[in-house]
């Protein structure tokens, strides 16, 4: 039986469609693999692999194209090698590469028929979220995070963004647990990572999103207290380098800050009071413990091994920050900083004996080095099925894409047995991502001035008087048309000054800010690519799509403009995203799922069989209709 028939049947005229598609796969990992074979499976035509990373040995337990022999070499190159013997005909192309470089502009996405996201940051999913919008390329968003998963089809105006709705906040716990009554592992890792580790190596009042300092009347007064530790704390740094600075630390946060919590007779009424360490004891012994012991992962640390450990990671910690700081300051740049990563063993090391360290003084079980990267890195390990399940949805969503029914793609959920797929959601209108209209600008970028920008933007586009520029991240304006009325020669003078002085260069994403009295237009984005160097090619110059204007629409019609592109998918509205998604908040995990939390969609999901196994609901009739072998 020939491999086609089922994408055949499933596909209908639509599978020549399929057999020419120029698709891109972004991330080549747990469900890039399982992506890349179905793919390639289907019938495909051509498909570009892009992965920055290399082969590392605990990717081989699920990323099936890799082999043994395989690590340190290029996961798109392996990739691609490999998918190639499942089909000859298929057009394979690897990227070994970071997707947010410049080369990958617009333009490069727009020449996909679909973009597939297998990838395991919030940061990347959220720029080729961008740039699917702005090159207007279905995008298939997937994630999962152990049992659980979701594909959500994204496309500009028909579908929400990525950014449509917030993301999930990490669990957080209070300070005062974490600080002053910790009684579990994960207190004493969190206490390492979110309030040891940025007090010393981070910037001033950095506070992480997992320890919440919001303060009522029960403790306020304890909170006032753990404000003076943490400048007494921060007052320590100056002596970072020095010989006597881990023991200075040990004692400050150890033995002090412990008998403070001690002489607070009241909090340990009917709670086991801590012990304050000395670092005498904890040093017998220690001597004859070499510093290698850190690689040790598996097993507890003994206390003198522990000790050595915290010591040792200090000092490499200090001398790293030591040796970034010169460095920024040589070249200008603000202070750095270190920051958690359970891949950096500097940080890990640290946070794994400081945290058994705290629970030393409170009598909390220890953890081994691989427990606290787990509990840290907020790492639920990752299961193969689950990918696979996934890879598998995300094919049968584009099959619908192909066919140009994104009325009837599916918001999907997987959770453990269940899966139930919802029609896609509107895009949020408030979204600050995709209410946007994008664009693309062609830059002279040695010669070209605001001015030019700006009157092109007036002469090309229809905007009045009243606008600003302004560069996306880092927020850096261009442009504002305020200025003038405040100080016209400051405002003569910017506009004849180069649109490279702002560091505008092919890559960087421009927002036009309209604030034209009565009905301003939306946030115009617009992507700056290099212009041609052919004789009198103007120096900034507006990219058409099909020869036509870009066309801007006014605020007030927003909405209805966007639900008019829809008439196919049902509104519900019980699942707009209630909040304005773009605005200022905080970071989901970063090895999040594609969107939302499952559990919560499940609930709210419109079919109502919350309890029901179901293994595909669609819609289809006869004609077209996927079929599952
Ligand atoms: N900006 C990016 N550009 C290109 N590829 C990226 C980018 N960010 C992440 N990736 C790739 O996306 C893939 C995601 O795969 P996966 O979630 O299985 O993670 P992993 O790194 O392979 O595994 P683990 O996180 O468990 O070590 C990785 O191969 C990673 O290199
Ligand atoms: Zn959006």
């Amino acid at each position: 039986m020939p491999r086609e028939r089922f994408p055949r049947q499933s596909l209908g005229v639509m599978y020549n469609t399929l057999k020419e598609a120029r698709v891109l796969l972004v991330g080549a990992g747990g469900i890039g693999c399982e992506l890349l074979k179905d793919l390639v499976k289907s019938g495909f035509g051509e498909i570009h692999i892009i992965d920055l990373d290399t082969i590392d040995l605990s990717n081989l337990n699920r990323q099936f194209l890799f082999r043994h022999e395989h690590i340190k070499q290029s996961k798109a190159q392996v990739a691609k090698e490999v998918a190639q013997k499942f089909d000859p005909r298929t057009k394979l192309v690897a990227h070994h590469a970071n997707i947010k470089d410049e080369q990958y502009s617009v333009e490069w996405f727009s020449s996909f028929k679909i973009v597939f996201n297998a990838l395991d940051n919030i940061d990347a999913r959220r720029h080729v979220n961008r740039m699917c919008l702005a090159a207007d390329v279905p995008l298939i968003e997937s994630g999962t995070t152990g049992f659980n998963g979701s594909v959500q089809v994204i496309k500009k105006s028909k579908t929400a963004c990525y950014d449509c709705k917030p993301k999930q906040i990490p669990k957080s716990f209070p300070v005062c647990t974490v600080r002053s009554t910790p009684s579990q592992p994960i207190h004493t890792i969190v206490w390492a990572k979110s309030y040891l580790l940025p007090e010393l190596f981070g910037v001033s009042e950095d506070q992480a999103a997992e320890v919440d300092s919001s303060t009522d009347s029960e403790n306020a007064e304890e909170i006032k207290k753990l404000k003076e530790e943490s400048q007494q704390l921060r007052k320590l740094r100056e002596s970072m380098g020095s010989d006597d600075f881990a023991q200075k630390v040990f004692d400050q946060v150890f033995r002090r800050d412990v008998e403070r919590l001690l002489s607070m007779d009241d909090y340990w009424k009917n709670k086991k009071a801590p012990t304050p360490l000395s670092h005498e004891v904890f040093a017998t012994g220690a001597e004859d413990v070499d510093t290698s012991i850190s690689q040790t992962d598996q097993r507890v640390w003994t206390i003198p091994e522990t000790f050595v450990v915290f010591k040792d990671s200090l000092a490499r910690l200090s001398k790293r920050l030591a040796q970034e700081k010169a460095q920024a300051e040589k070249n200008g740049l603000p202070e750095p900083v270190i920051e958690f990563d359970k891949d950096d063993d500097g940080t890990l090391d640290f946070v794994t004996a400081a945290a058994n360290l705290w629970s030393a003084a409170f009598a909390i079980e220890p953890k081994s080095k691989f427990d606290t990267k787990q509990m840290a890195g907020n790492i639920i390990p990752a299961i193969a099925t689950t990918n696979a399940m996934i890879a598998a949805l995300c094919v049968l969503q584009a099959y619908k894409v192909i066919k140009g029914e994104l009325g009837r793609t599916r918001e999907i959920f997987l959770q453990r047995a269940n899966m139930v797929g919802d029609s896609s959601d509107l895009p949020n209108p408030e979204c600050t991502v995709c209410s946007r209209t994008m664009g693309r600008v062609q830059i002279d970028l040695e010669k070209a001035t605001v001015k030019e920008l700006v009157e092109t933007l007036k002469s090309d586009l229809g905007y009045g008087t009243d606008f600003n520029v302004n560069i996306e991240s880092p927020q850096v304006i261009v442009y504002d048309y305020m200025e003038a009325e405040d100080d016209e020669e400051a405002a003569e003078k910017r506009l004849g000054m180069k649109l490279s002085e702002f560091e505008v260069k092919a890559g960087t994403s421009l927002i036009v800010h309209d604030d034209d009295g009565d009905e301003p237009r939306v946030d115009l984005q617009l992507f700056v690519e290099k212009n041609g160097t052919e004789e009198g090619m103007p120096a900034v110059k507006m990219v058409q799509k099909d020869n036509a204007r870009l066309e801007i629409p006014r605020k007030a019609r927003t909405l209805a403009a966007t639900t008019n592109g829809v008439d196919s998918i049902e509104a519900s509205t019980e699942e707009q995203a209630p909040a304005a998604a773009g605005n200022k908040r905080k970071r989901g995990p970063e090895d999040d799922t594609a969107s939302g939390t499952p559990a919560k969609k499940i609930q709210q999901s419109k079919s109502g069989r919350k309890d029901d196994a179901i293994t595909l609901e669609d819609d289809g009739q006869d004609e077209g209709a996927i079929v599952l072998d």
